[in-house]
């Protein structure tokens, strides 16, 4: 049997975490795993496929592999979610925040291959979460956070195994994406 890998995606907000993630599912069909979170859907984020959103009283009553508080919400990705993926295909990503990212670098060890995301000017990042469609209020509080600013740099933890990708220009990120696809062997529309 291969052996089961997971692309863990993290970095600040608007770095591009869900745009890296959307394109392994797209160009390589490396299967994503649904996290759950109690913040309110962005407009074009459906259940089930950006999130299974919960209310505060349903998240906990899910089985968590981890879960974090991050800017005033509860996320959280569970053992059963993280199965039916690595069901579908021996590769598969999941977008997280640094402490995570590092919570499933130390449960999985070498089956974690972390994709740390970052820009040259954070200033970028609040133009892309407007054109997003992140309400005003929400972007204000999430760049005044605490978990905001530490996932700026990359983790101690994760330096070893990380790989960085400047997401400044996409098509930049895009090829080096692709590197990194094919050092790992890993073809388009692999499974
Ligand atoms: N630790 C952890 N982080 C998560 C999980 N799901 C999402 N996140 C992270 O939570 C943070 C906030 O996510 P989100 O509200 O979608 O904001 P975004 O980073 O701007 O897309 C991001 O860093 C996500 O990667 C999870 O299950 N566990
Ligand atoms: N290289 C880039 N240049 C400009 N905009 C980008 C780039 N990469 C992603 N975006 C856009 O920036 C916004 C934030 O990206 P997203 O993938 O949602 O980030 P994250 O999941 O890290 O918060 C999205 O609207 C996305 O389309």
């Amino acid at each position: 049997m291969l052996p089961q890998r997971l692309f863990v995606i993290t970095g600040a907000t608007g770095t591009g975490k869900t745009t890296v993630s959307h394109y392994l599912t797209k160009y390589y069909q490396i299967p994503r795993v649904i996290t759950h979170t109690t913040r309110p859907p962005r407009p074009n984020e459906k259940n089930g496929r950006a999130y299974y959103f919960e209310t505060p009283t349903s998240f906990f009553t899910k089985h968590y592999i981890e879960y974090v508080k991050y800017a005033d919400y509860y996320y959280g990705s569970s053992r059963e979610a993280l199965a039916a993926a690595w069901h579908k295909c021996e590769y598969a990503s999941i977008v997280l925040d640094t402490k995570g990212a590092i919570t499933y670098v130390e449960a999985l060890g070498d089956q974690v291959i972390p994709l740390f995301l970052t820009v040259k000017h954070t200033t970028a990042l609040v133009t892309r979460l407007a054109k997003r469609g992140d309400q005003q209020e929400m972007i204000r509080r999430r760049l005044a956070s605490a978990e905001y600013k530490r996932d700026l740099q990359l983790p101690v933890q994760l330096a070893r195994q990380a790989e960085v990708i400047v997401n400044d220009e996409w098509a930049t990120a895009r090829a080096q994406i692709d590197a990194i696809m094919g050092n790992y062997g890993i073809k388009k529309a692999l499974c």
